[in-house]
């Protein structure tokens, strides 16, 4: 997949977790998690059911406001918030769907590259001769990312007439109309079968290369994480316990006790990993 205007990019941006801590009243979320997603790299971050992935995420899209530690994104210390990801070159693809209800696929797409095409968007509301072509080439850049995804069929299709994987799809289309540099995926795998979850690896792992972008993958998905991932960063009640090639990380023991803990505690009645630990 080219970036839409033909232009190349560098690598992405690269992001620094330091430090990062977050309570939740009494209950530690994240303790002290430091990480580092390179320029180019898929880096991805596993861990048992309540390990802290969302929460993680959703302090990198600025939801949720770390209580101690720093990020920072290209070197700059980074105060994310979500109306600004997009200026920051940072966009996100939610757990589930996430399409407006409204808008057909292909408005979908185009409403994802907004934050690029601001100028035609002004011009259009001065009535500026330029808006006419900005609207033409938004739109032929949101088909290309629609052909690239394999889903051009639906593109006058509303969003709750579509198979889910499909949307899924469109959701990945509309996150990269926007070029960023870097992508967020919370469980982009979620309900998919494994048909979709594989195509869906063949394409993330493309994304450095063709869209210029570094990605922060949170999955459940071991096989999807350890088919993409560069590097993973192993959660466990909150805290960092391993990090490294998925090679590294599958035969790292402490990872396996952190699962085989996982799935004891499953059978037991208790409804979060840290209460059962409280
Ligand atoms: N807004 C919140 N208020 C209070 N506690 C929260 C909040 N969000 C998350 N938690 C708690 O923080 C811990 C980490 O939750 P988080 O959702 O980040 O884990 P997770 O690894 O994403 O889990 P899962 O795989 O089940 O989605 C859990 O104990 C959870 O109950």
């Amino acid at each position: 997949m080219r970036p839409p205007s033909g232009q190349t990019h560098a690598a992405g941006h690269s992001l620094f977790l330091r430090g990062i801590g977050v309570r939740f009243g009494g209950l530690t979320a994240l303790d002290d998690v430091s990480l580092e997603v390179a320029p180019g790299q898929v880096v991805g971050v596993i861990g048992p059911n309540g390990a802290g992935k969302t929460t993680l995420f959703n302090v990198v899209c600025g939801l949720v406001r770390p209580t101690s530690g720093t990020l920072e994104l290209n070197g700059e210390r980074l105060t994310p918030a979500p109306h600004r990801l997009a200026g920051l070159g940072i966009a996100r693809t939610l757990q589930g769907v996430g399409l407006f209800r409204g808008l057909t696929v292909l408005e979908n797409v185009m409403a994802g590259a907004t934050c690029t095409a601001r100028a035609g968007f002004l011009s259009g509301l001065l009535g500026l001769p330029r808006s006419d072509r900005d609207e033409r080439r938004l739109r032929e850049e949101a088909m290309t990312l629609l052909e690239r995804f394999d889903v051009a069929a639906y593109a006058k299709a509303l969003p709750g007439t579509l198979p889910y994987a499909v949307g899924k799809r469109v959701a990945l289309a509309r996150a990269l109309a926007g070029r960023p540099r870097l992508l967020l995926l919370d469980e982009p795998a979620g309900g998919l079968g494994a048909q979709d979850i594989e195509e869906l690896g063949a394409l993330i792992t493309t994304l450095p290369a063709e869209a210029g972008c570094s990605v922060m993958l949170v999955e459940h998905h071991m096989d999807l994480v350890m088919a993409v991932c560069d590097r993973i960063a192993v959660l466990d009640f909150g805290r960092l316990i391993a990090t490294g090639t998925p090679q590294e990380v599958r035969d790292d023991p402490a990872v396996a006790e952190a699962y085989l803990g996982a799935e004891a505690d499953a059978a037991t009645p208790t409804t979060s990993r840290q209460e059962a630990s409280a």
